[in-house]
């Protein structure tokens, strides 16, 4: 079957990639990610300056998934620029971008840097990561969405996309939508990030399995991923005019179909990525196609978004 998709008119020649964060912050697993049968790749997001991120242990799995608060760590906006300015743009797959700025000014000067380099690379600028301290994520402050995507789209000019946290109110899903339909070169939108803030637990030791933020970090894997369909199909039916990438519990390629079924234009790995590795992106391809043909479907916009209901 035919798995490939596009992103704001970019083809991609197959649905999957990783999500941001993982596999992607050095140049050396950025080319294992190009050398897989990934569809294209994205690099961890970058902050104005590289950081060391939050003390270990800050990531693992977990029964039915994972917790993380890694805290950010990455070699600072300059070496992602350079990384896009060196990428051969012929490759049959395209090159993402993640920004995760600490602050608009830094998001404003990256976005400034990235657009005054002029390259084919997308931006995906993340508005939700839960594991800085004292920096409470832009995905849940409305307000200061809106601010930011009121100073940053035009900035960006071209399509680009944003990063959003799980939502869990459909008043919520109405706010965000809502925003989100002001801007016309807003894209797509990456749903969803790490479930924040969650506590795992060692039974016999009695202690919190990570170190950072007395235990409590992310949670990714396959524990999300009803969370992450709802989400994808909530922006889906409410922004017919923007694509949705879909990223949560996706680890084999039964859950990359339901995510399409509910909207997705394309399905980011993070957690089977990080323990299963960049050959993760052949069997996921090939599970898909298996199930596409066993249902009939030759391409995705035969069942993208088509879900029913009772
Ligand atoms: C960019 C920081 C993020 C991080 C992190 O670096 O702690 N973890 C996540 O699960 N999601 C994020 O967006």
């Amino acid at each position: 079957a035919d798995l490939s998709t596009n992103i704001a008119g970019v083809p991609l020649p197959n649905v999957f990639f990783n999500a941001s964060g993982v596999w992607c912050q050095h140049e050396h697993e950025l080319q294992a990610l190009l050398e897989s049968q990934s569809g294209s790749l994205i690099t961890k997001s970058a902050t104005f300056e590289p950081r060391e991120g939050n003390p270990s242990p800050r990531y693992l799995p977990i029964p039915n998934g994972s917790i993380n608060s890694m805290g950010l760590p990455n070699e600072g906006y300059e070496y992602y620029l350079n990384y896009a300015r060196k990428f051969d743009y012929s490759h049959t797959k395209p090159l993402f971008i993640s920004l995760s700025g600490l602050s608009l000014a830094d998001n404003v000067k990256m976005v400034e840097a990235f657009v005054a380099a002029d390259l084919p690379c997308m931006l995906e600028i993340n508005f939700s990561c839960p594991n800085v301290p004292g920096k409470p994520q832009l995905g849940y402050d409305i307000e200061a969405m809106d601010n930011a995507l009121a100073t940053l789209a035009p900035l960006v000019k071209k399509p680009f996309g944003i990063k959003l946290p799980p939502y869990f109110d459909i008043a919520h899903f109405d706010q965000v939508a809502g925003v989100c339909q002001k801007y016309d070169n807003l894209a797509f939108l990456t749903c969803v990030n790490s479930v924040g803030n969650g506590l795992a637990i060692d039974f016999e030791t009695e202690t919190a399995l990570i170190k950072p933020k007395d235990g409590f970090g992310g949670l990714g894997g396959a524990m999300i991923l009803n969370t992450a369909l709802a989400n994808v199909n909530a922006f889906h039916r409410r922004l017919p005019g923007k694509q949705v990438i879909g990223v949560g519990g996706v680890t084999s390629g039964k859950e990359a179909f339901l995510h399409i079924l509910a909207g997705a234009s394309a399905v980011q790995i993070g957690t089977q990525l990080k323990e299963e590795g960049p050959a993760l992106f052949e069997r996921l391809n090939k599970e898909l196609s298996d199930i596409m043909m066993a249902k009939g479907y030759n391409s995705i916009e035969d069942f993208r978004g088509k879900v029913k209901t009772l």
